[in-house]
């Protein structure tokens, strides 16, 4: 579903900066992908990269069989509504909508008929136990329902490829729990794929594969094989050897 290949990114400026160096990363159809590194190291550089917000300087990404960097700025901006689903650490929900109103804003800008609009809506909200929220504004309901409104509007339209940005960063432990029981939910019921970047080595152990980077290079990955448990302990090693502690990588979420 995803290709990465050979990405580089380098930032210019008075100093240019190497962000990413000869990336290789592919995510299979129905994966659940966590990105984790040290700060500095180039997730959100990754994940501009791979969203198409920005341009790598060398190097191609390519979802569903697309070469997205090469598409017109036209088809590119169609591309990333159709194609992609985001979530991020700060919802970015419109403070003016109404729960289902936010969610079903991807497919107002399709034309997609009312009742189709409003079943898919239900089902979601249903999935996602916030179908008694949804004639609520964004400002009456909690962190964790916002983030499941996020979520909801994320995958509302089927996106090939659905990118997460710190999902739990600003939640407490209990919602950032419901939230990647959700998340996990979606990529194993829906066959939803998915990259998450986090600095959380618990949200991470969530994922069935995590890629670790270490100054825009990737360092190593592991694969889930046995309990969410012992994957969160592998996690946690691998941290440790990265040269960063857990206090180092939560330290940016504060
Ligand atoms: N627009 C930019 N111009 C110049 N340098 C940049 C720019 N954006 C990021 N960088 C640099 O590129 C490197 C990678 O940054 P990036 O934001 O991708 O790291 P990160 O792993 O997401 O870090 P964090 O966990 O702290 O968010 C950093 O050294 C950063 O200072």
């Amino acid at each position: 579903m995803l290709e990465v290949r050979n990405v580089s990114k380098v930032y210019e400026g008075k100093v240019s900066y190497q962000a990413l160096s000869n990336l290789n990363l592919t995510i299979q159809q129905g994966e659940f992908v966590g990105v984790m590194g040290p700060s500095g190291s180039g997730k959100t550089t990754l994940l501009n990269v791979v969203s198409t917000i920005d341009k790598p300087t060398s190097g191609e990404v390519v979802i569903a069989g697309k070469n997205a960097h090469q598409l017109s700025k036209r088809k590119l901006a169609l591309f990333r509504r159709r194609e992609l689903g985001f979530v991020f650490q700060d919802f970015n929900l419109l403070q003016t909508l109404t729960v289902k109103e936010n969610i079903i804003f991807p497919l107002t800008l399709e034309n997609v008929s009312i009742k189709e609009q409003d079943e898919r809506v239900n089902r979601i909200a249903d999935k996602l136990g916030i179908a008694h929220i949804l004639n609520k504004r964004t400002y009456e309901i909690s962190g964790g329902q916002s983030q499941r409104t996020a979520i909801a509007r994320a995958i509302i339209h089927s996106p090939k490829l659905i990118l997460a940005d710190e999902p739990t960063g600003n939640l407490d432990s209990k919602a950032a729990r419901d939230v990647l029981e959700i998340l996990q939910k979606l990529n194993k019921e829906e066959g939803a794929t998915m990259m998450m970047v986090t600095h959380d080595s618990q949200a991470a152990s969530y994922c069935d594969r995590v890629i670790f980077i270490k100054d825009g290079m990737l360092f190593s990955e592991l694969r889930r094989t046995d309990k969410q448990q012992v994957f969160f302990q592998e996690i946690m090693n691998v941290l440790m050897t990265i040269g960063g502690t857990e206090d180092e990588f939560s330290a940016v979420r504060v």
